[in-house]
């Protein structure tokens, strides 16, 4: 397997037009957008009046005996309410486009993984892509929603606050104000290795979670293999060198935060040190100061709060680069701009029978590979020059040594990628220029390893075709050979299958996965046999359950049974990505050429352990 992917390199700065984008997602929510922001204003305007009212009540009461304490309870009371229902709105509106936003990213996300080729998922590994499904969506969903909106309402206090002091006493409120500046240069330096560290956190929580991913999906090789220290070894390296960003990150935050905690006592200081004097000389009134120092104290939780969600950005910074980058990568086998359009005039409900939604023949006659080269990689090429024509009612057997390119040639022609030259023509035509998603439905494919979901096995039969009946379910499984084995489970139909149908055997699972795909009728049946030896009365059942799918369609099968082989209409034998022979199993036998040889050598050994497994034991 290639190296994971590379993260990409980022700016240090925060990229404010990356941001906008990533904004962009909320716009589609503005019914809880402008409460939110409403309730930031109103929060900001709430939090900064306290003090003006202290100010008001010390200066009101200052010197006097008799006090009627009514207006200030009122007015405080007012401010209280008005918080609390700002409050309430905020986090109700903020939980919700929360919520949402994750909801219509991770759905975004999703969507586009679906319509990318297989070429993309080559050299992603699945604990990348899911990293990318979970917790960027999550991230970027919680700052939109809660870090936008602190920001919005600490923007506001700094600035109201700002206004207060420097009005109510210019030279005392510029001298508050003097802390700003190395609080602003402080929090850049620690915002920028904060961001360094959150980045490599992240980048080995994505090689954990790829590694979690990798170990449970080969969880059988490995233990077949016995590499279970080893790979236990490579684990704790990996977490390891997580544990120590993590503690560096953690470290950063804590020296910062008491850095920021100081710089706002000693504005308070100040504020008590020349307010005093003024007070004393009579220029200031007491509640002015009270104000001042109440400014002073509550002026920095904003503005360490500004910095805490810029730092947040700047950590999701590489979150947002990725799944924004995901969201913006242009499946490259798709739909040309001619299919759309003739797509979009064709597919109506008084279409002719016959016609496909691109306006083409529905049934495929024929498939045919002309001139057709392909490289996975530039300059390593897997085909060249490849032809192949095969008709409706057609079973083709592909065999061959192992990396000739069988897979590659049914990958082809299923669309899962392009030729890098040449053309694969359907009925004459460039599967070019038909509707991707017309040609994929008439795909019916059984893999090596098939697989099914947790369910029952009703339930896996029918995801062929979700609206068949049971009836039709059952009809399906008879045709394949499959009804006997399946009644004869614990719940027939109804028997949960396990998870990845691991409850049953590889047989069983062909056999239900041929149930399957003849159930969704598909034009084109593409099989890669499994090569694990199963009993021969499987075997028999899975070679007549293959005979009722062939039968009227193009059929494709990386054939490893010599039954299989043998009913083939072409059996073509591939080696380095060319046809070394081509013909019926009779033809290529009486030539006696590489098929001969790959006959003999391969699969009279098969015929000799099947004829070993058919006598009787003991003789
Ligand atoms: N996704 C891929 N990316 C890069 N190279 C690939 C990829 N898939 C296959 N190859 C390479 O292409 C060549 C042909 O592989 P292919 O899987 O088509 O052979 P095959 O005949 O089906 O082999 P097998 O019988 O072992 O499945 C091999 O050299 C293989 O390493």
């Amino acid at each position: 397997m290639k190296d994971e992917p590379q993260e990409d390199v980022f700016s240090e700065r925060l990229d404010l037009s990356l941001w906008s984008r990533v904004f962009r997602h909320a716009l589609p929510h503005r019914r809880l957008l402008v409460p939110l922001a409403v309730a930031a204003v109103v929060i900001a305007l709430c939090d900064a009046s306290f003090a003006l009212v202290t100010r008001w009540a010390v200066d009101s009461v200052a010197g006097k005996t008799e006090i009627n304490l009514w207006p200030f309870i009122l007015v405080y009371t007012g401010l209280t309410l008005a918080l609390s229902i700002g409050v309430w709105v905020f986090i109700n509106s903020a939980g919700g486009l929360s919520n949402n936003m994750s909801h219509d990213i991770r759905a975004a996300c999703f969507k586009r993984l679906q319509e990318l080729e297989f070429a993309y998922f080559d050299y992603r590994p699945t604990g990348w892509l899911i990293s990318r499904l979970t917790s960027d969506c999550d991230k970027l969903a919680r700052i939109i929603a809660w870090g936008s909106l602190d920001l919005v309402w600490a923007v506001c206090l700094v600035l109201v606050i700002s206004v207060v002091l420097v009005v109510m006493q210019p030279v005392l409120g510029l001298l508050v104000l003097s802390v700003v500046p190395p609080l602003i240069f402080i929090s850049a330096i620690f915002q920028k290795k904060m961001l360094l560290s959150s980045r490599e956190t992240r980048k080995f929580n994505s090689m954990i979670t790829a590694s979690f991913a990798e170990s449970l999906q080969g969880l059988r090789t490995t233990k077949s293999l016995v590499r279970e220290e080893d790979n236990l070894r490579e684990f704790q390296n990996l977490s390891s060198q997580m544990y120590e960003v993590s503690i560096r990150n953690a470290l950063q935050s804590a020296v910062y935060i008491p850095i920021v905690l100081t710089l706002g006592s000693v504005a308070a200081g100040i504020a008590l040190w020349r307010g005093g004097v003024v007070v004393l000389d009579g220029s200031l009134s007491l509640g002015t100061l009270v104000a001042f120092i109440f400014y002073a104290g509550q002026f920095f939780n904003p503005i360490n709060q500004i910095a805490q969600v810029l730092v947040q950005m700047q950590g999701a910074q590489a979150a947002g680069e990725r799944v924004l980058s995901l969201l913006a990568t242009v499946p490259t086998i798709r739909d040309s701009e001619a299919v759309r359009a003739r797509l979009a005039e064709w597919d109506r409900p008084d279409r002719a029978a016959d016609l496909a939604p691109d306006g083409d023949a529905r049934d495929i006659e024929s498939i045919t590979f002309e001139n057709v080269d392909f490289s996975y990689e530039t300059g390593e090429p897997v085909l060249k020059d490849f032809n192949l024509e095969v008709q409706s009612g057609q079973t083709i057997a592909l065999v061959g040594a192992s990396g000739g390119g069988k897979s590659t040639i049914v990958n082809l022609a299923a669309r899962f990628y392009e030729p890098t030259g040449g053309r694969i023509l359907v009925n004459g035509r460039d599967l070019k220029d038909r509707s991707l998603e017309w040609y994929q439905s008439n795909l019916g494919i059984v893999l090596q390893g098939p697989h099914l979901f947790s369910g029952s096995v009703r339930e896996n039969i029918r995801y062929g075709r979700l609206d068949a009946s049971d009836d039709e379910v059952e009809m399906a499984a008879r045709s394949v050979n499959a009804d006997g084995f399946i009644r004869a489970l614990e719940n027939g139909y109804d028997t949960d299958v396990g998870e990845g149908g691991n409850r049953l055997s590889t047989g069983q699972k062909q056999l239900i996965s041929f149930a399957r795909a003849l159930l969704a009728d598909p034009r084109i049946f593409i099989m890669d046999e499994a090569t694990s030896s199963i009993d021969t009365e499987t075997e028999q059942l899975i070679q007549q359950g293959l005979q009722a799918i062939f039968r009227g369609r193009i059929s494709f099968v990386i054939a490893h049974r010599l039954s299989t082989i043998r009913t083939a209409d072409r059996i073509l034998v591939i080696e380095k990505g060319r046809i070394l022979e081509s013909g019926t199993h009779q033809a290529l036998m009486a030539a006696q050429g590489h098929y001969y040889a790959l006959y003999t050598r391969q699969f009279q050994s098969e015929q000799a352990d099947s004829l070993l497994e058919r006598l009787p034991v003991g003789s």
